[in-house]
């Protein structure tokens, strides 16, 4: 490992720190090792958890678990990080949301003369299935020359996902997997989305966006965007003919499925950097345009997360660093993919283990401030520009809430809403937002 990578600070109380683990990841293992804590086991005394979605759900789920963590322990999963994580939860959540927000009145929530959300469009028309079957069919009929991709709800690595141009090819698979579209209990759940079928392509290839957003709070919602993350490219030329529907290596953007392809290349993995990224879209589209492409990115990202905060267990013993999926269409537009629970910590390359290595540091320096033993009590403290690393404030709630006047406020308090900051002029607001990476 690189060894001119230094944590943010080692003080001497940082060395009692405990720590347990349960992904065998070497930018995890050499980060606590370099901060010189201990590992201890999930039973003993830990002061910090790195836990897989599995143990988290155990410990917060099980009605017999009883568990209940310290004020001195930190663990990097909300409880039901899920209704933000599973395709469908977050489908449903994101809906939900944006029926609150028209029924509020808000302005976020307005509409074109075409039904469709002026502000809040950036999730692909998705259903559930076999649920919602009846829905999709309805709106394939409508256009029946689109494409939608079908996906297991809880999977990843592009794991089970297929691509469908005719609802024959539906019935035919929900027959073999589900014997007929009114699955009982218990099936395997799919969402089906309509494909974006005009991504932006850069040399010929359908890429997306992995950016990694740090939440450590959800009421009042604070959350950070990490400056290092990248484009993931395929390795064939896109196309969106039909024979090619099959053809993965040209529609799905995940590493794990890329690195199978012949074509995969192992020096840099796929991979652009979000800043060469941003170095080309500026020379090729202008800055201008690249500006307002990661605001509206920012934008997505902020009421993804508004979208859940209702739901979600606000536990203050809990962080989450989330991968988001982003895909930019042809018109400059960015859709919302998919949220992990769990990015990658695999390195592909070289670059790829130095960015994911401080990724895990600077997470820490956030969530252990001065790699103190935790205080979950007290753990809103803002932390200084140097402990932010890579990270910038995406956005403070309460900040933003402050920057309301009083009467705003209330009124906004008034509509009910967890959304606070809504102000009259969504321009203004979305200058308001500290989005300060560029
Ligand atoms: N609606 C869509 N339009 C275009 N491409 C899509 C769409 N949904 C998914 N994809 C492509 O398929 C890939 C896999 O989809 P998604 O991320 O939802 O599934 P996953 O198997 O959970 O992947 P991950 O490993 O990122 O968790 C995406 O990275 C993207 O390239």
């Amino acid at each position: 490992m690189s060894n001119n990578i230094q944590p943010y600070s080692y003080t001497p109380s940082s060395f009692r720190l405990k720590y347990c683990c349960d992904l065998d990841k070497d930018v995890l293992s050499s980060n606590f090792e370099k901060r010189g804590w201990t590992h201890v086991g999930q039973d003993e005394d830990w002061n910090f958890y790195w836990a897989s979605v599995v143990t988290v759900k155990a410990m917060f789920n099980s009605l017999e678990s009883h568990y209940r963590l310290n004020d001195y322990q930190v663990i990097n999963h909300f409880p039901n990080h899920y209704e933000l994580t599973r395709k469908d939860l977050m489908v449903k959540n994101i809906k939900r949301y944006r029926k609150e927000l028209a029924k509020e009145g808000n302005l976020i929530a307005e509409r074109d003369d075409n039904g469709i959300f002026k502000y809040l469009d950036f999730i692909p028309v998705t259903y559930m299935m076999p649920a919602d079957y009846n829905l999709f069919a309805e709106d394939f009929k409508k256009d029946p020359n689109s494409t939608w991709i079908m996906k297991p709800a809880a999977k990843a690595q592009g794991k089970g996902i297929f691509l469908i141009n005719k609802i024959s090819q539906i019935k035919k698979w929900s027959k073999d997997k589900w014997s007929g579209i009114s699955a009982p209990l218990g099936r395997e759940a799919y969402v089906i989305s309509k494909y974006i079928d005009n991504p932006l392509l850069i040399g010929g290839k359908k890429f997306d966006l992995r950016i990694y957003i740090l939440v450590t709070s959800y009421r009042p919602l604070k959350c950070y965007w990490y400056r290092l993350g990248f484009a993931r490219f395929c390795t064939v030329k896109y196309t969106s003919s039909a024979n090619d529907i099959d053809n993965m290596f040209i529609h799905l953007t995940n590493v794990s499925y890329q690195k199978q392809s012949d074509d995969y290349n192992s020096v840099h993995g796929g991979k652009w950097t979000i800043e060469n990224l941003k170095l080309y879209l500026e020379s090729t589209y202008g800055k201008e345009i690249t500006d307002k492409l990661f605001d509206d990115i920012a934008w997505i990202i902020v009421h993804s997360l508004k979208g859940v905060s209702s739901v979600i267990i606000n536990d203050k013993h809990c962080f989450e660093c989330y991968g988001y999926d982003i895909i930019i269409d042809d018109n400059m537009k960015p859709w919302l993919i998919e949220v992990n629970a769990s990015p990658s910590l695999t390195s592909t390359t070289s670059s790829d283990r130095i960015m994911k290595f401080k990724l895990i540091s600077d997470i820490i320096n956030i969530v252990i401030p001065n790699g103190e033993i935790p205080d979950a009590k007290n753990n809103n403290k803002q932390p200084t520009s140097e402990a932010l690393g890579n990270f910038d404030v995406l956005y403070d709630e309460e900040l933003a809430a402050q920057e309301l006047s009083d009467e705003d406020y209330k009124k906004q308090k008034v509509k009910g809403g967890i959304v606070p900051i809504i102000s009259k002029n969504i321009k203004d607001f979305k200058n308001k937002q500290s989005v300060t990476w560029r």
